[in-house]
């Protein structure tokens, strides 16, 4: 392991963008109790910098300043929303190598894959920049000769965001970017794990022209006390959350006294699905895609892979030659294409699942291990059941646990039974097999012969317990809208 510490300041062309107070209603601040929160880089185990630790009466503050600001904000027509948003977008554009190096530095993903998310993090700002423009009303023919009915879309309020440390950029756009374009408030509460890639937004969007107080960004290890603050404030008027099913619980259950409205982006089970009439490079290059991008830590990685009987024994030695072509290593070494996991306990719930494979009489065909620090290699596993624990549990690694079947019916009924319903994925040739499979499959995303699904032109989210809404598309901005009926007696 890189022992060197990460002098990260030192490799940005622009320090600026390394921020460690809270962004608040326009201005950079400590804590007010001047409590601070390490921020360690993963690859290498030091502490990168220590951010300002903010407690609920801070928040409180910057929720305040996003309402006041919100008045004029909301006054302003949707292409001159569009202007300012434009610039951010370019900005961050300017900035990708700066940005994607702090993201690598807080977050560990290789320094190409950290870039790649500063640019799909910026296609969101782009994208609602432009939908800003065509927050389009109604018109509706009168039920009576003397009234005319109209529907008009207005911001909902003040935004409350909370996200996960996997894509520390693009979490956040893909909320503030139609919360923004809305006419709506926002403050963003980023995981304590990488919010350095939050200030940084934070940075530009003040470069921007984005209004003071607008938009805030409030750093906190105190990840429950912040999540009360935004259910509790009467000001906030909608909760868009990003992480666990386990905690889009918890703040659903926190939302109701309120009746707050809430987006949730939620945990998957991936099932990815190979037929007997699949193209199997192609399939071998999806699962590759899918599985271990972001080193297996993203919801809609494929999680389980079912293969159909005839071609398991191929599929699972082309999958392993292609997974022994992986190199882990520090993000920021050239031709890594695997960082270390986020922590320790990541790092656990993979050999978690690897032992439970074995203990039920699976193979390890490569991989396995733990390497040092917060290393992993890249596993396969074969002979996996549905009573393991991978077939219900997001591993969040870099796992790929191969499970055989033998009809196309036995394996939809297997992808369809889990509680969560974000992403699915699957490879046949026959239109066939592939219309009644897309169809069949109960996900709120289904890829056909691709691993890779995620853009912002598409509508992404799940159904069960995997979320309730969608992100990106012309569909992601209504979220951020309330329907106004006027009828006007003449
Ligand atoms: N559907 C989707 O788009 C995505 C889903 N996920 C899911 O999230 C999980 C992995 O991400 P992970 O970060 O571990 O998820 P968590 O749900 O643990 O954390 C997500 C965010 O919620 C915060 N948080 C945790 N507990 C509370 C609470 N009681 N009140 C308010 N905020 C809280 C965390 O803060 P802190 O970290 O500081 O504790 C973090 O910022 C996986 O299940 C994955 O599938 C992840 C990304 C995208
Ligand atoms: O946090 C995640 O896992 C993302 O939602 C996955 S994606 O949008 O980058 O595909």
């Amino acid at each position: 392991m890189n022992k060197q510490p990460t002098d990260l300041r030192m490799l940005l062309k622009d320090p600026s963008l390394l921020q460690t107070r809270a962004y608040v209603a326009g201005e950079w601040i400590d804590a007010d109790d001047g409590t601070t929160f390490p921020v360690v880089n993963p690859a290498r185990g030091d502490i990168i910098a220590e951010v300002a630790d903010l407690s609920r009466a801070e928040v409180a503050r910057a929720i305040a300043a996003s309402a006041a600001a919100m008045k004029e904000w909301a006054a302003r027509t949707g292409k001159e929303r569009a202007q300012i948003m434009r610039k951010w977008f370019d900005l961050m554009m300017e900035n990708q190598d700066d940005l994607g190096r702090i993201l690598t530095a807080e977050m560990g993903k290789p320094l190409p894959e950290a870039k790649g998310e500063i640019a799909y993090g910026a296609s969101f700002i782009e994208w609602f920049g432009e939908e800003a423009k065509r927050i389009y009303g109604e018109t509706i023919p009168g039920h009576m000769r003397d009234k005319r009915l109209t529907v008009i879309k207005q911001p909902i309020g003040v935004v409350a965001s909370i996200t996960p440390w996997n894509f520390p950029n693009a979490m956040i756009t893909r909320k503030c970017g139609p919360a923004i374009a809305a006419g709506c408030g926002f403050v963003g509460r980023p995981a304590a794990e990488t919010p350095l890639s939050a200030l940084a937004l934070a940075v530009l969007a003040e470069r921007a022209g984005i209004p003071k107080g607008l938009f805030s960004i409030v750093t906190s290890s105190r990840s429950s006390d912040i999540g009360k603050e935004f259910c509790e404030n009467p000001l906030i008027r909608k909760l868009t959350f990003t992480g666990s099913t386990q905690v889009g619980r918890i703040l659903l259950r926190q939302a109701a006294d309120q009746v707050l409205k809430c987006s949730m982006e939620l945990g998957g089970n991936a099932p990815f699905i190979v037929f007997d009439d699949a193209d199997l490079d192609q399939a071998v290059e999806g699962a590759m895609a899918s599985k271990f991008r972001n080193n297996g830590q993203t919801c809609v990685c494929a999680n389980r892979i079912y293969v159909q009987a005839g071609v398991y024994d191929a599929f699972a030695a082309k999958l392993a030659a292609a997974v022994d072509k992986l190199r882990v290593g520090d993000g920021f070494a050239d031709g890594v294409t695997t960082g270390p996991l986020i922590t320790e306990k990541a790092v656990e719930k993979v050999e978690e699942h690897i032992q439970d494979v074995l203990a039920g009489g699976g193979k390890v065909v490569t991989g396995g291990k733990r390497k040092d620090g917060l290393f992993f290699e890249p596993t396969v596993v074969t002979g996996v059941t549905d009573d393991m624990l991978v077939a219900t549990e997001e591993t969040f690694g870099p796992l790929a646990p191969l499970f055989r079947f033998e009809t196309e019916e036995e394996v939809i009924e297997k992808a369809n039974a889990t509680i969560f319903g974000l992403a699915s994925y699957f490879y046949a040739r026959d239109i066939g097999r592939i219309t009644r499979v897309q169809e069949g499959l109960e996900y709120g995303i289904v890829g056909v012969n691709t691993g890779i699904i995620s853009t912002e032109v598409a509508p992404f989210g799940g159904v069960k317990q995997s979320g309730l809404g969608r992100e990106g598309s012309h569909y992601g901005i209504e979220d951020y809208l309330e329907l106004k009926y006027i009828c006007l007696s003449i």
